[in-house]
């Protein structure tokens, strides 16, 4: 594409010099670490560097025009001054990549938690047609069975419609992908034309961005407010999947002018299930879809599944699959890495590594372990640094109620001093209680397993699929199942 024929997409705008030598645009990006001859650098203002000192770097490694938001010196290159770099590049990013949203079936998904779960039971229904699929989230980028590394859980904005772009060349038609609270804000997923918006739930997490739960839940409602604004005849039928036992529901209604949704338990939804039985092995409940029923065995395990399972099962249902062919899909279904993952040892111990990281997924996490404990219940848990402060007496008042050995350490500590953050899970605790503390995240994993007894289970909280940890600027490998099972092989060749 000509630079003359993309800029043109930006309405308001100076050229300086207005008269150019027009060129084929080989790359758009807003990172000087990517550019290439032909490149055509957007100088985002970010919270740590300001992309308007980069522009000399840009320059050198072959960029051949640039796009600011403030004054530059003479750069003897083509620079386009807009109002906003960040508006811009989506714009830009939009008609260079094609639009590719536009081609695709897009299902966004939001809220504080499930939604990697969600977006990889909507992906594994939609596999189950033979339909070639994408999902974007925390854990990686997939097209059909390839693998792409992933820095953020929604990426940003040229990064997504690059990959949109290449799920569109690869014959991809529905893409699940997780919405952040944090990108929505950001204007990551400006110009994204969501098919489908969904949403789990609203509670506390990132108040160190989003400061009070109402910017958060403002920031949640972005993915609603712009779904569905115009009605296309040709059957482009904009869906919101919203929980109605989620008090936020009610805003998201009506801040949206799609059609809605709803799914639940607790409340009536279109979408509900009753009679919901937890058991070691998997879930049973009565699925009731608008006025006909049917019944469900999954092979997931708790409360907090079963609505993500309603919420894919809705938005599946709005892109028009039958229940019958959703429900065979969710049978076959066994979980998400990282997500309530069980591992045994030989002597019957039992370890769940689970992603809860937030104070109502700890609290979800412990409540559905304890429903099938036979034994004691460990907790191993930690908060990550340069994150929420706010949730770190929370969690820790939380693993000491709701399990019967509670064990603080490590999550990934990032810049700040760990023993401070395990300081503030302590401050959440009301009575003096001794609890064991280890900065080591192993020492923890190996105190646990070297305590626990047959028919005991130890959750190990937070980390999840991660395969690092963070601490300082220095990102080593760790990764709990993996220290879960060489502590199990520990004690077995201790026993
Ligand atoms: C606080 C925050 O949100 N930061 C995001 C933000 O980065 P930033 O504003 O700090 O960028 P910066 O490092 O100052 O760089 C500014 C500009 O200079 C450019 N640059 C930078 C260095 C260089 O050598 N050359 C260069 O050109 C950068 O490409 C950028 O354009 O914009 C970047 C690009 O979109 C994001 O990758 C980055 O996410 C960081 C890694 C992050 O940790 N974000 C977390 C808080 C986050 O976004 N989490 C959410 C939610 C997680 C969840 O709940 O699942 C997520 O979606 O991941
Ligand atoms: N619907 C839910 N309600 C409450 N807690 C949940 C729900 N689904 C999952 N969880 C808990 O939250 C943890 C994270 O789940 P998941 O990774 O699906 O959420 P997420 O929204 O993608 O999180 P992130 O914001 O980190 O990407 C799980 O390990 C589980 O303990
Ligand atoms: N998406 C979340 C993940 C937190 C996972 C936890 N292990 C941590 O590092 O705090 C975040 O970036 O806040
Ligand atoms: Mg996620």
């Amino acid at each position: 594409m000509q630079a003359s024929k993309l800029i043109e997409n930006i309405k308001f705008k100076r050229i300086v010099p207005e008269l150019f030598e027009d060129f084929r645009v080989s790359l758009l990006t807003q990172d000087t670490r990517e550019v290439i001859a032909g490149s055509i650098f957007v100088a985002i203002k970010g919270t740590r560097i300001d992309g308007h000192k980069l522009v000399q770097e840009a320059k050198k490694n072959g960029a051949a025009m640039i796009i600011a938001q403030e004054p530059l010196p003479d750069m003897t290159i083509p620079v386009v001054y807009v109002q906003n770099t960040n508006r811009a590049m989506a714009i830009l990013s939009s008609f260079f990549y094609g639009a590719s949203s536009q081609a695709l079936r897009v299902i966004g998904v939001t809220g504080t938690n499930g939604k990697t779960t969600v977006t990889h039971i909507i992906e594994a229904i939609f596999s189950s047609l033979n339909e070639n699929t994408g999902l974007i989230g925390t854990m990686y980028r997939k097209i059909g069975d390839e693998v792409l590394k992933t820095k953020n859980t929604t990426p940003d904005i040229i990064t997504l419609q690059r990959t949109l772009n290449k799920m569109v060349e690869k014959g991809v038609s529905t893409v699940a992908m997780e919405v952040s609270s944090i990108a929505l804000v950001q204007g990551r997923v400006w110009g994204i034309d969501f098919d489908v918006a969904v949403f789990t739930n609203l509670t506390e997490d990132h108040l160190d961005y989003h400061k009070t739960m109402a910017e958060y839940a403002h920031a949640k409602s972005l993915l609603f407010s712009q779904l569905g604004n115009k009605y296309a005849h040709s059957g482009d039928h904009k869906v919101a999947v919203l929980n109605n036992d989620d008090s936020l529901s009610k805003q998201l209604e009506e801040d949206t002018a799609a059609e809605v949704i709803t799914y639940g338990i607790k409340n009536n939804a279109m979408i509900r299930a009753t009679n919901v039985e937890i058991h070691g092995q998997g879930t049973n409940f009565d699925l009731t879809v608008f006025n006909k029923k049917y019944s469900v065995t999954v092979k997931m395990v708790g409360m907090f599944n079963v609505y993500n399972i309603l919420a894919a099962f809705a938005a599946a249902y709005a892109c028009g699959v039958s229940p019958e062919k959703i429900i065979k899909a969710l049978e076959q279904f066994s979980g998400v890495k990282g997500r309530l993952q069980l591992l045994t040892s030989q002597n019957k111990v039992s370890a769940i590594v689970d992603y809860s990281h937030t104070p109502d997924g700890l609290l979800n996490a412990l409540e559905t372990i304890n429903e099938f404990a036979k034994g004691k219940v460990f907790c191993i848990i930690g908060c990550g640094g340069d994150r929420d402060r706010f949730k770190r007496p929370k969690m820790g008042k939380i693993a000491v109620e709701n399990s019967d050995f509670a064990i603080f350490t490590s999550d990934n500590p990032r810049s700040e001093n760990p023993q401070v953050i395990i300081d503030e899970m302590l401050a959440g605790i009301p009575e003096l209680k001794e609890i064991p503390t280890f900065i080591d995240r192993r020492e923890a994993i190996n105190f646990a397993v070297s305590m626990a007894q047959p028919g005991d289970i130890i959750l190990v909280a937070g980390k999840g699929h991660e395969d690092y940890q963070i601490i300082g600027a220095t990102k080593y490998h760790f990764d709990d199942a993996e220290e879960v099972k060489k502590a199990f092989e520990l004690k077995e060749q201790m026993d």
